[in-house]
């Protein structure tokens, strides 16, 4: 059995999508992380798998897979591609999927772009999680090799947003899964260096849980914006800079977190049935 794929991406951080909604699929561990693979896979940062829902006014149920097979409840850039391919498939301006974080809402924006409500961010320890309670604005225990002590937020999924002076300057590859796996963060947590260059302008650098250095993370861009509000140093609504380019992330007086940006679909395929069933290859 092979499967078809569209190969997509928000500001350079890469999907594989696959439309199960009519054949599910839920690829193992091992599969997941054999089609992400770079060199003998397709490759890619997330695999989203469509699935079928019967909710009303509800167009698919959208799975999250990190490269490393690990399962998230939210992935910004991804929900603005399969938003943008829900759209085109329905030829109506606007789509709602379902994630396992809750209900996604996508409108067309201006210039090609897509806007996803990423509803409100939870700020509470227990929902980012952290071990223990702890102020999330500013989480002590996990201070470590000269960073400041991090906001946490989650936004469907968890984020540790660091504030530097120089986000240039931060060893990604070094330092990101310290943060990533550090005892405070019971289901790990994504992990973003931001630099404030104004009221209006961040520029972050991310380290993602389970898939590591990425040119873009939409929920990580929301994170970031939230977390500087809650410190008072940019405006509600922002340009967060990344190493793909920039998202405008909004946190409406009505506690909505507003994502703008980019999608593209770089090209579509079909999964060899070796890969799709890779568990028997790497056996
Ligand atoms: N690595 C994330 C999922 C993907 C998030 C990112 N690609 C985005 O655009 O939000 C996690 O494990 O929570």
């Amino acid at each position: 059995m092979t499967r078809e794929f569209l190969k997509m991406h928000g500001l350079g951080n890469d999907f594989v999508v696959i439309d199960a909604r009519t054949e599910p699929y839920r690829p193992s561990d091992a599969e997941v992380r054999a089609i992400a693979d770079r060199r003998t896979g397709v490759g890619c940062d997330q695999f989203i798998v469509l699935e079928k829902t019967d909710a009303p006014g509800v167009d698919a149920f959208m799975r999250i897979r990190n490269a490393d097979g690990s399962e998230a409840a939210a992935c910004g850039n991804a929900s603005r591609c399969v938003g943008w391919l829900l759209m085109e498939q329905s030829g109506r301006d606007g789509a709602s999927f379902r994630t396992a974080a809750g209900l996604l809402h996508a409108t067309r924006a201006e210039n090609g772009r897509i806007t996803v409500d990423m509803g409100a961010p939870r700020l509470d320890w227990a929902a980012i999680p952290l071990a223990s309670p702890t102020d999330t604005l500013r989480v002590e225990t996990v201070e470590h090799g000269g960073f400041a002590a991090p906001v946490a937020v989650n936004m469907g999924n968890p984020h540790a947003v660091f504030f530097v002076d120089d986000a240039e300057a931060v060893p990604l590859d070094e330092v990101g899964p310290v943060f990533e796996n550090h005892p405070a963060f019971p289901e790990r947590a994504n992990i973003e260096f931001a630099q404030v260059l104004s009221p209006t302008a961040i520029r972050m650098r991310v380290w993602e849980r389970g898939a590591g250095v990425t040119q873009a993370c939409g929920s990580g861009s929301c994170a970031t914006l939230v977390a500087a509000v809650r410190r008072g140093l940019t405006d509600r609504k922002a340009d967060i800079i990344l190493d793909g380019g920039t998202l405008t992330i909004e946190w409406t007086e009505d506690d909505r977190v507003l994502m703008t940006g980019p999608v593209a679909l770089a090209f579509s395929g079909r999964l060899s049935a070796e890969l799709v069933s890779a568990e028997l290859v790497s056996e």
